[in-house]
């Protein structure tokens, strides 16, 4: 119940779709309309079920049914607790469908494992993360790195990849400090239970982007399966646009020059204060280079005049965008992302090189992958040199002059279109992607 998740999952439906499987999508009143939107015209069903938040949580108000609504996003582990009074809704519906080949649910809907066991249907959880990121988690964990005593900006060597340095601060604190008993603890504890017990995992990857780390998952357990079956924005036709009218942002790119626009976003629920908007504007405004700058709420507040001052060379939206057709014009030459999992496919699917900003859940992780594994974005300055430190306007700045003008944007934006055109490769018939999805099929429906 978040975009990030519903997104990729949407996608893997289409593909489904494609192969002409019957698909049964299950999700709640208010989402409902974004699921249908997205799937209209295809033969998907949709199942809405009920989802009340228990009263004894006023604070997330009735209504709220995806993590982009939250008040806060200090809410999250309770909301993502409250979605098990899904679960017999969930069963009742079931029980109403004829014989199910199999389920995908996304990782943090862990109850949805006792259902399938229930009804004796092969669960495969949909994660959402990159295998670098799942690796790099599991390794340092086993490492005690989080634990340790060194201080949290201190990098150190994960023995099992060496060229890999992180430090306490990649993870997110909520989940560094959490202790038994306590509500992150607990929910954490059920969704990698849930996963490891589950048939297997759906990735939102493609083999030939992290293979290394892929046949680290395949090989340490066994017992559970990972199929690469991305990337999943490629399944979708970019720039699909019906409407009559072209959102006014897009009119406004198709004038600009080749690879002359920075895109700056940064997902669907990450939180950015007062102080960090006034650096970014003020570090676009000195930059002097164009930009698309997506907001996601319509409250947050800009400096005075900021955007009257830009107006022609920077633009300013806040609504809802289509992120891939943005990323997928070849005006679009760099991008300022916090490094959500799927912001980084569809960049890299675009051919678009970032600078890595991340900001919550796994996006410290993914922004190393981005910078140094990748070799596809530079990271953002921070005032202190922390991964969590400040970032003021001459590191917005000078980051997104050196991506959209240096000599290292120049290398980079050659690596990330290398990596593009091996992305279309492997969905394509007969590429990794495809060949894995041939075999989760094969595998899953000759099961009786
Ligand atoms: O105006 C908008 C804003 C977002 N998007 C799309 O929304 C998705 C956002 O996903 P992502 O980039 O992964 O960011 P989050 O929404 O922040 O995703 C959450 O889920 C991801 C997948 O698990 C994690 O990698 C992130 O860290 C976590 O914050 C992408 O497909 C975007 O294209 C739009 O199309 N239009």
């Amino acid at each position: 119940m978040s975009k990030g998740h519903t997104i990729p999952l949407l996608h893997f439906a289409r593909l489904l779709l494609r192969r002409n499987f019957s698909v049964t999508l299950f999700t709640t009143t208010a989402n409902r309309p974004f699921i249908a939107d997205s799937l209209s015209g295809t033969a998907a069903s949709i199942v809405t079920l009920p989802f009340t938040v228990s009263t004894t949580n006023n604070d997330i108000p009735p209504g709220i049914e995806s993590t982009d609504k939250l008040p806060s996003m200090s809410l999250f582990f309770e909301f993502a607790m409250a979605t098990a009074s899904i679960q017999p809704h969930f069963e009742q519906a079931l029980e109403t469908l004829p014989r199910v080949s199999f389920m995908v649910t996304d990782g943090f809907l862990w109850w949805t494992l006792q259902s399938a066991n229930k009804f004796h249907i092969p669960r495969l959880v949909f994660f959402g993360m990159s295998c670098y990121s799942v690796s790099v988690f599991r390794e340092a964990g086993m490492q005690g790195i989080f634990r340790g005593p060194q201080p949290d900006d201190e990098l150190v060597e994960l023995t099992r990849f060496p060229w890999i340095k992180i430090c306490k601060e990649d993870l997110e604190p909520s989940s560094r400090n959490a202790e038994p008993g306590s509500i992150p603890y607990e929910f954490n504890v059920k969704l990698i239970g849930a996963s490891v017990n589950s048939y297997g995992t759906v990735v939102n990857s493609f083999y030939e982007l992290e293979p290394l780390f892929v046949d680290y998952l395949k090989t340490t357990n066994t017992s559970h399966k990972y199929w690469c079956v991305g990337p999943l924005c490629l399944a979708d036709d970019v720039g699909s646009f019906s409407g009559t009218k072209e959102p006014k942002w897009m009119t406004w790119l198709h004038q600009k020059k080749k690879c002359s626009v920075l895109y700056v976003a940064f997902g669907s629920q990450a939180e950015v204060s007062n102080e960090e908007l006034e650096e970014i504007a003020m570090g676009l405004e000195e930059s002097m280079v164009s930009f698309l700058w997506v907001i996601r709420k319509k409250d947050w507040v800009l400096p005075k005049g900021f955007e009257e001052r830009v107006e022609g060379s920077g633009m300013v939206v806040r609504e809802w965008v289509d992120q891939r057709e943005i990323l997928n014009d070849e005006r679009v030459g760099g991008y300022v992302s916090h490094c959500g999992w799927n912001s980084v496919v569809e960049s890299v699917c675009g051919g678009v090189p970032m600078v890595a900003w991340p900001m919550m859940a796994e996006q410290h992780v993914n922004a190393r992958m981005v910078e140094e594994e990748l070799k596809v974005g530079i990271r953002m300055e921070t005032c202190d040199g922390r991964v969590r430190g400040f970032v003021k306007r001459e590191g917005v700045s000078k980051c997104v002059k050196e991506l959209m003008e240096g000599e290292r944007g120049i290398q980079l934006r050659q690596n990330v279109k290398v990596l593009a055109r091996i992305a279309r490769m492997a969905v394509q018939e007969g590429g990794s992607s495809w060949s894995a999805l041939d075999h989760l099929i094969h595998e899953l429906c000759s099961k009786k």
